[in-house]
């Protein structure tokens, strides 16, 4: 079974191509983390593969209907401007505009659920717009699970989130993946991404140059050659830990 499959998905933006020949497909079960530096392609791959921006190839998800796929993927987008001073849990309830049977008794369930795995209890009757920035993407995670979708996909959902929230919307990834759906996520964090995904995807100049479980990813030849950086790497309790130690050139890697 396959809940993303791209099929040499090509992308161009001003004439530059930014996405070059993406061929992958995500199974349930699966966390995966999509790597690569600044400008490497991540943000359009997600977007491309939701048919949210005009691409070459196929995308299993941008065949779809809207609605067909707004049951198939959630997302959560990189920008996280919330327009409306609606209440938290309304919008986290808006997850749920695609199911028939919104406002049932399961709907408020999902959503009440959401709120819960993000910790917004406190936070669930202040205007969204209110909110300082890590709080606000805690909202925009909960809306998409609230979405209760075999796959969710989020770019960068951990930037700007405490070290403690960080840790915690990774758990709580992890554990969708192993309850059988499946999360795609841009991170910049290598170690967490090492930590928690069961396999990464390395993007650069929009090609994937690396694509497996963490350890076979995060190479010292891939970390100086896609990231410029060098790492030290250990296998721990809750497994693989990575930590960066300095620039490639510095270390004459380059
Ligand atoms: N609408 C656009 N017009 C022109 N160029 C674009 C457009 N969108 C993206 N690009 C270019 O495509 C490349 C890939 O951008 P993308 O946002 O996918 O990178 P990314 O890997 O998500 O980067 P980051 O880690 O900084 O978020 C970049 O060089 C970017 O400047």
């Amino acid at each position: 079974m396959t809940l993303l499959m791209l099929s040499d998905m090509c992308c161009t933006q001003d004439g530059r191509q930014v996405l070059d020949g993406i061929n992958l497909s995500i199974a349930p079960g699966e966390f995966v983390g999509l790597i690569g530096r600044n400008g490497a392609g991540k943000t359009t791959l997600l977007r491309a593969s939701l048919g949210l921006i005009p691409a070459q190839g196929w995308s299993s998800l941008a065949d779809m209907s809207v609605r067909e796929r707004a049951r198939a993927a959630a997302f959560m987008p990189q920008g996280r401007e919330i327009a409306w001073p609606m209440p938290v849990e309304s919008l986290v309830a808006l997850g749920r505009i695609a199911h028939p049977d919104a406002a049932s008794a399961s709907d408020r369930a999902a959503t009440e659920q959401a709120i819960a795995a993000l910790e917004l209890q406190g936070l669930r009757h202040r205007a969204a717009t209110s909110l300082s920035g890590g709080e606000q993407a805690r909202v925009l995670i909960a809306r998409a699970l609230a979405q209760d979708t075999p796959l969710l996909m989020a770019d960068e959902p951990i930037a700007g989130l405490d070290p403690a929230a960080q840790i915690s919307v990774m758990r709580l990834f992890a554990g969708l993946a192993a309850q059988g759906k499946a999360v795609l996520a841009s991170l910049h964090d290598l170690g967490l991404a090492a930590r928690h995904c069961t396999r990464l995807i390395l993007l650069d100049h929009g090609r994937i140059v690396a694509d497996g479980p963490p350890a076979k990813v995060l190479t010292a030849g891939h970390l100086a050659q896609s990231f410029g950086i060098t790492a030290q790497m250990s296998v721990g309790p809750e497994g693989m830990l990575f930590q960066v130690i300095d620039t490639a050139s510095s270390q004459g890697a380059n």
